[in-house]
């Protein structure tokens, strides 16, 4: 058929432009990949990756419009080697009703209530746990995902850390890292023991979830995700099977784990990086420590009380976030700007490339948490977008699919971030480069020598 598509290059046979992605993405400045051609052919173009022709979309108004017609026009869709990873029943590859009952069953377990009435408390005692035993040099990436790990699997089962958990953590690693064998999954080992370690994890979690029936039928209930799951109706009636907990339990450790402690470690990277920054922000931490006691938790107010800090997150999450945009096929032909996506064309809608665009955010390649400061949350950006740039600022994604966990991601963020200040002070061990491909994140894991406060 012939159709209008939009402006590109569909480069090599097979491979297109994939290896001119990956080597962009392996350095810290990944940005010439889409300037280049967005110099060339506009904000929406056509190239080819890992695979597939794929529309890729620079474009505020274009990516906000693939996301809000989520399921009408365009569907959610991984590679087979990351569904097999995540299992069928996880919430990221469900469709139609029973995602959308299913995402707000996720959103009702991490709202601000739920937080502020429960998970904070956990947040706070865990994060401290952890950083008890931090002493000399530390490999803060390390850290961190053992943190938000810990945090999720007390969220979802309320277990606390014990042998049991640092056993599921090891095996959960080299699932995670079987997400990240892009391009050729299958001729990697990495791959296969990722795919040995997920049935070890399903089989984990199967153990946990039988005997929690157990316990409801002699009437005992917690208060946590797995009940919640337990209580809800399948689509055919009756409850979910055991498969379907364990996939819905799988997807939840994914999707909270890698994105929130790469940001954590990244914070702290560009603190260390901006001493200004790093100084107004242990300022305010100060202000919160010096109304409580050094035991005392923190509290739902002191949270809302970390403006600077929020400005912090959100500069990390705009310059560094792991989720540099969202994949989606297209249901049928979509037109878009006098453009066709033809029907089971792949479309990427970039979040990082609307966020380090000068025409949204002013000296968009520069980490400015002050940005934030202008009114509340919003940035200041440069006036050249019609649209406002909250509209544009996109790191938790948007429409149906837009991130169940944003509010509980903040809250550990901040936390996290409260402790570290008002605990350590720290150098870098040795230098180390960020870099964006497999995912966002520092070549050596950002290790750092600590040095516990006096007065901590
Ligand atoms: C800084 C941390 C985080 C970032 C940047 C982030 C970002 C995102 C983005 C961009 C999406 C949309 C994906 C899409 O449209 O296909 C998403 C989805 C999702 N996120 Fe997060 N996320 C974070 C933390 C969390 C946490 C802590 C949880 C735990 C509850 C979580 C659970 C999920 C789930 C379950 C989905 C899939 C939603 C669906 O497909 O309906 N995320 N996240």
């Amino acid at each position: 058929r012939k159709l209008h598509l939009p402006p590109g290059n569909l480069g090599l046979p097979f491979l297109g432009e994939t290896l001119q992605l990956i080597s962009a993405y392996k350095t810290e400045n990944p940005e010439p990949f889409i300037d280049d051609r967005v110099s060339k052919y506009g904000t929406v173009f056509t190239t080819h990756v890992f695979g597939e022709p794929t529309v890729f979309s620079a474009d505020p108004d274009t990516n906000r419009f693939i996301l809000q017609n989520e399921g009408r026009l365009f569907e959610s869709s991984y590679p087979g080697s990351i569904s097999n990873l995540l299992g069928r029943h996880s919430l990221l590859l469900m469709r139609g009703s029973l995602h959308k009952r299913m995402h707000s069953l996720t959103m009702s377990f991490a709202n601000s209530c739920i937080i502020r009435d429960h998970l904070l408390v956990d947040i706070d005692r865990l994060v401290r746990l952890n950083m008890e035993a931090w002493t000399g040099r530390v490999l803060l990436m390390e850290e961190a995902k053992k943190i938000t790990f810990q945090l999720t699997v007390k969220q979802l089962m309320s277990f606390d850390p014990c042998e049991w958990t640092e056993n599921l953590m090891k095996e959960y690693m080299l699932v995670i890292e079987g997400f990240f064998t892009i391009p050729l999954p299958i001729f990697s080992t990495t791959y296969r023991r990722a795919i040995q370690a997920r049935g070890k994890v399903a089989e984990a979690l199967g153990l946990v979830v039988r005997e929690r029936r157990r316990e409801s039928e002699k009437g005992e209930r917690k208060n946590d995700m797995l009940a919640a799951l337990l209580d809800e109706e399948g689509d055919g009636g009756g409850g979910f099977s055991d498969e379907e907990i364990v996939d819905f339990m799988v997807a939840l450790l994914v999707a909270g784990y890698e994105t929130t402690s790469t940001i954590m470690t990244l914070a702290v990277k560009f603190l260390t990086e901006n001493p200004c920054a790093l100084a107004e922000l242990k300022e305010e931490h100060a202000e919160i420590r010096a109304r409580k006691g050094e035991a005392e938790t923190l509290q739902w107010d002191d949270y809302k009380s970390m403006s600077f800090t929020q400005c912090v997150v959100n500069e990390t999450l705009r310059v560094a976030n792991i989720i540099s945009g969202v994949f989606r096929r297209a249901m049928r032909d979509v037109s878009i700007k006098g453009y066709t996506i033809p029907k089971g064309w792949q479309v990427f809608a970039s979040l990082r490339a609307v966020h380090m665009d000068h025409n949204h955010f002013k000296d968009a390649r520069t980490f400015n948490p002050w940005r934030w400061q202008a009114n509340s949350g919003s940035s200041s950006s440069s006036s050249s977008s019609s649209s406002s740039v909250i509209n544009v600022f996109t790191p938790f994604g948007g429409g149906p699919r837009r991130c169940p966990g944003a509010e509980l991601a903040r809250v550990e963020l901040l936390v996290f971030l409260h402790h570290m200040v008002t605990r350590f002070s720290w150098v870098p061990a040795e230098q180390d480069k960020l870099v964006f491909f497999p995912t966002t994140r520092t070549q050596k894991r950002y290790p750092i020598i600590v040095e516990r406060r006096d007065d901590s």
